[in-house]
């Protein structure tokens, strides 16, 4: 092997080493790339072959696995988690714990039981399961000819699923699945990724799907035939199932896997494609891109729409098959910005669900966030969990003013007051599994490659980065640092080498990126840097594009003097914390981004601006000529962070984390944000649907000047079309006048109202307003009128309301502490005096004081429209007959508490619960006996367009819009209404 350093050169003499040729210009032609320790297909096979053998005893597996050899079962691998190799239970790794790491080992040994914490949570009913929802699964699936599934390690997030792995062992007490997503499954050429075609009784010519379903069995024997498709997805359903199976038998990682379709496009040329990268597009394109403090030019808000509404229905999935094997007690755990969604659609349907979140990439702030079209989606989503965790403090505290700023709702540094309920927020950084890197980094094969590596660059100082080819971990930085340290140390020109490892990114939307842009950089600054400071016998900048296998990275790691990462943006970087274990006996520095996650929890590390060249330039000075002493109280310190702060300790202090808040969460009083597709398909099996909407506050936003509150013209046209429809009683319930409903809605001749708080009624179609209070003395507003004068006068700004029945003092225009204190002094006042002897009830109201009669409210407007439209018949073609099979009642208010209580009282015997959607509007914190939330009147407005529309479009015969608001979560705007 030539040792020549000035060669770039492959770290080992396998099969895989570069020519000549290659070497010589190894920085600017990517290497054969290698894997992992064990080939892919090795490490499949091996996999495969030992869970079928653990699942299928008494079946021979060997024409199976013809070439997997008993070393290749047996060899480890650190990069997976999930490589059933590694392995499992308590006596394994709590050896190897105990040889490397006592303090893990200590801790481990302190293991709780399922009853110590039940018994210290009592009040809640765990049930000793967890459920990990995670973008894809810790394998990559290869769908083999002949049906069979072939799992290859899956590259990246080794952190994640070595947490996965802690948790389903014997190590805690918890029972773990994990939920993910199959990812894009490999599929040979040879298997048909849609229906195969079907011979037809004449011809072989292919026929349509549709038509090959239909299709008469071939007789060949060998053709495979298509089973209806799950999701579209043309794996034959045994198929599936045996990968199910396969999966949830695993003893390392139990897994339930999500099936997405891949629903094949056609592109110009009339060539069908297989997009199944489409589910991680918005993830990848607009949350990484943005959450790393990148912006991309919009598209055509076409595409947007597209990636968005897959990005919500991938979320759905995921919900719905977290909902299949959830219990009661069980704690979910969502990790990442793919499933941010998840928890507010897993609330939803389980309002007492135990929900967290864990974000592995930053947060950025407001600013930023605010510049992503779905940040309200995105934030509601993630707050449908009872704690949400991040890496760094930064990101948690950005998250908190995003949700203020962005959403209104009130945070302190702890939490968020959401929905009724209190989302608890953290810092938790992840760690590596210590012991593992340990136990792999000084085998044998490694510290050959090592002494190699050392052997090849004897004399010199060694510079080591494996970085991703993403532009946020600022490879070209490191570069241009390094360029300058050259250029300022002259002396340590040809004696120091950066040896620079950088594998492809696997984020769509860098890798367009990558390709062009960043990829043609980093070659022309290597290019640039070894022209200028290299020689004939030496290139101070060896690059490697490629992944590195197990063996090498350890040695490299090992072999480094230093360690540089200079990421501009990154959630949190194992490799910095691998390196720290690598150099537990040589004690080479760690200069680290302040812009990394792990920069917060590395404090001993020496921190660099990778945008200040110099800066670096003088970082990488200082570690070369550091003191022995200075870098071996570094680097203990480091080291003792490194493997206390583990993966397995980061999973177990977070999961108590959920627990400890789960306790103190009042999950009572829950509130979910309002599940509109769950909303919509219930309007549409209904025949018969009723519609109440309060007004102000609900229909129209609040405003200062009660005249001003007019209703737009989407909110007239939506409420039209629902009124139109002869299935539909559509009612406004407001405390408004007659004047008022009648001037702006009244031109909706088929909708019914209620005004004054339901003083006076008005059925569809007709022109009778029906006086409720006609019997009752008004006696009583000469008496209220006297006080809300005494109160206006001392308020300047504040008017009276005078209504036919009702009467209402506004003092939003008045100052507006004074306004709050005199409202409560008025309050009081009225309370105390005329409520004692007339009939009526005094409100506050917002920014208003109203008193109208005790017996009318709105509350007994719904007794009497439940009573008038719901009857036993069953006919459900007029409004005479037939039961009510869908409520949807919206208010804001103090008074549509009222609506609440009299709907959740017909709930159960007279309607069905399931279909009574009762939805308060406004803020999170609001304790309410309505069973849904919506923020705003806006997202009242989508709502109420999302059901118009759906009728709409299926009237008009165009493309069904229901179908596609349903996924995207909202109506398009122009299209509909
Ligand atoms: O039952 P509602 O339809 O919600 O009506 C309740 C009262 O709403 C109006 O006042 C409120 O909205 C105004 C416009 O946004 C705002 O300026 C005022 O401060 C609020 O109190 C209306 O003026 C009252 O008559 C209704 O009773």
């Amino acid at each position: 092997m030539d040792s020549d350093p000035g060669q770039p050169q492959r770290l080992n003499s396998s099969q895989h080493e570069p020519n000549q040729q290659q070497r010589r210009h190894n920085h600017l032609v990517e290497l054969p790339t290698t894997h992992n320790s064990i080939s892919d297909s090795t490490l499949s096979s091996a996999f495969t072959r030992r869970h079928l053998e653990a699942v299928t005893p008494g079946i021979d597996l060997s024409t199976y696995f013809p070439s997997t050899s008993p070393s290749e079962l047996a060899r480890p691998s650190y990069f997976s988690a999930a490589d059933p190799n590694i392995p499992p239970g308590p006596a394994n790794s709590s050896n190897l714990v105990e040889r490397q790491v006592p303090a893990m080992a200590a801790a481990l040994a302190r293991r709780e039981s399922l009853s110590d914490i039940r018994a210290a949570n009592p009040d809640l009913s765990l049930s000793g399961n967890i459920i990990s929802a995670t973008f894809t699964t810790p394998h990559a699936l290869n769908y083999c000819k002949g049906g069979h599934w072939d799992l290859k390690a899956r590259r990246g997030q080794s952190a994640l699923y070595d947490s996965f792995a802690h948790l389903s062992s014997d190590a805690t007490p918890w029972h773990h699945t994990v939920v993910a997503w199959t990812g894009e499954i490999d599929f040979p050429q040879d298997l048909p990724s849609s229906p195969p075609e079907a011979p037809t009784s004449s011809t072989t010519v292919g026929v349509s799907s549709l038509n090959a379903l239909s299709a008469p069995v071939p007789v060949d024997g060998n053709t495979r035939l298509p089973t209806p498709p799950i999701d579209g997805l043309w794996v034959p359903r045994e198929d599936q199932q045996r990968l199910e199976y396969q999966l949830s038998h695993s003893k390392s990682i139990r897994t339930v896997p999500v099936w997405l379709s891949d629903e094949n496009e056609v592109n110009n040329e009339g060539i069908t494609l297989k997009d199944q990268a489409r589910w991680r597009r918005y993830a990848e394109h607009d949350l990484y891109t943005l959450f790393h403090y990148k912006q991309h030019e919009p598209s055509d808000g076409r595409k947007e729409r597209v990636q968005w509404a897959d990005y919500y229905r991938m979320n759905q999935k995921f919900a719905n098959r977290i909902i299949e094997i959830y219990k009661p007690g069980d704690i979910v755990i969502v990790h990442d910005y793919y499933l941010m969604l998840l928890p507010s659609m897993l609330r939803q349907r389980v309002p007492n669900m135990y929900i967290s979140f864990y974000l592995h990439s930053p947060f950025p702030s407001s600013e930023f966030l605010r510049c992503l079209p779905r940040r309200k989606e995105v934030l509601e989503g993630v707050l449908g969990a009872n704690l949400i965790g991040f890496q760094s403090y930064s990101y948690s505290r950005h998250f908190l003013s995003c949700c203020t700023r962005i959403l209104g709702f009130p945070s302190d540094t702890l939490g968020i007051d959401a929905y009724g309920t209190r989302v608890q927020v953290g810092v938790f950084p992840i760690g590596v599994d210590a012991a593992k890197v340990e136990s792999y980094a000084w085998v044998d094969s490694v510290t050959e490659k090592y002494n190699t590596l050392k052997k090849m660059y004897e004399g010199k100082k060694i510079i080591v980065g494996r970085d991703r080819l993403d532009s946020v971990r600022g490879v070209a930085q490191k570069l241009q640092a390094f360029e300058r340290f050259l250029e300022l140390y002259p002396e340590w020109r040809e004696q120091v080498v950066l040896i620079q490892v950088t594998t492809p990114t696997t984020v769509e939307a860098e890798k367009e990126d990558a390709e062009n842009k960043i990829a043609s950089r980093v070659n022309e600054l290597v290019m640039k840097i070894n022209g200028q400071y290299g020689s004939l016998g030496f290139s101070p900048v060896q690059h490697y594009p490629q992944y590195l296998d197990q063996d090498e990275y350890f040695a490299l790691l090992r072999a480094g003097d230093i360690g540089l990462i200079t990421s501009v943006r990154d959630g949190m970087n194992t490799t910095s914390l691998e390196y720290i274990i690598c150099q537990k006996d040589l004690h080479g520095p760690l200069i680290l981004s302040e812009f990394s996650g792990t920069a917060g929890s590395l404090g001993d590390a020496i921190h660099i601006n990778p945008w200040d060249l110099s800066g670096v330039a003088e970082k990488i000075h200082l570690a070369l000529t550091m003191s022995a002493e200075k870098r071996m109280a570094m680097q203990n310190s480091l080291y003792r962070h490194v493997t206390s702060h583990n993966v397995q300790s980061w999973i177990t202090k977070f999961v108590r984390k959920v627990y400890t808040v789960l306790g103190d969460s009042n999950l009572v009083n829950a509130t979910p944000l309002l599940d509109r597709a769950l909303m919509l398909s219930r309007y549409r099996s209904a025949g018969k649907r009723l519609f109440m909407f309060d007004y102000d506050g609900t229909l129209t936003p609040i405003v200062s000047e009660p005249s001003a509150a007019v209703p737009s013209e989407r909110i007239i046209n939506a409420l039209r079309v629902l009124a139109d429809d002869p299935k539909n009683a559509v009612w406004i319930i407001s405390g408004r006048d007659q004047d008022f409903l009648k001037h702006h809605l009244g031109h909706i001749q088929k909708m019914g109202f209620s005004a004054e708080h339901g003083s006076f009624m008005k059925s569809p179609g007709s022109d009778e307003w029906e006086n409720l209070a006609e019997k009752f003395d008004m006696g009583w507003q000469e008496e209220v009128l006297k006080v809300f004068q005494k109160y206006t006068d001392m308020a300047t700004g504040s008017f009276i309301e005078r209504k036919r029945c009702a009467l209402t003092w506004h003092y939003r225009l008045a100052d507006p502490e004074l306004g709050l204190q005199l409202s409560r002094e008025c309050e009081k006042e009225l309370s105390a005096g005329v409520a004692r002897h007339w009939d009526v009830e005094v409100m506050p109201g917002k920014a208003n004081v109203e008193v109208r009669p005790t017996f009318i409210n709105k509350g007994e407007i719904i007794k009497r429209l439940v009573q008038t439209y719901h009857s036993s018949g069953t006919s459900s073609e007029d409004k005479e007959s037939g039961k009510v099979e869908f409520a949807l009642c919206m208010g804001d208010d103090f008074t549509d508490e009222d609506m609440f209580r009299s709907l959740n009282g017909f709930s159960g015997p007279v309607l069905d619960p399931d279909h009574v959607f009762t939805v308060t509007v406004g803020a999170s914190t609001k304790v309410t006996l309505a069973r849904w939330h919506l923020l705003e009147p806006e997202d009242v407005i989508e709502c109420v367009a999302l059901l118009a529309g759906s009728e709409e479009g299926m009237q008009l015969g165009e493309v069904n819009l229901a179908a596609l608001s349903s996924v995207e979560g909202h109506i398009p705007e122009k299209a509909v209404l």
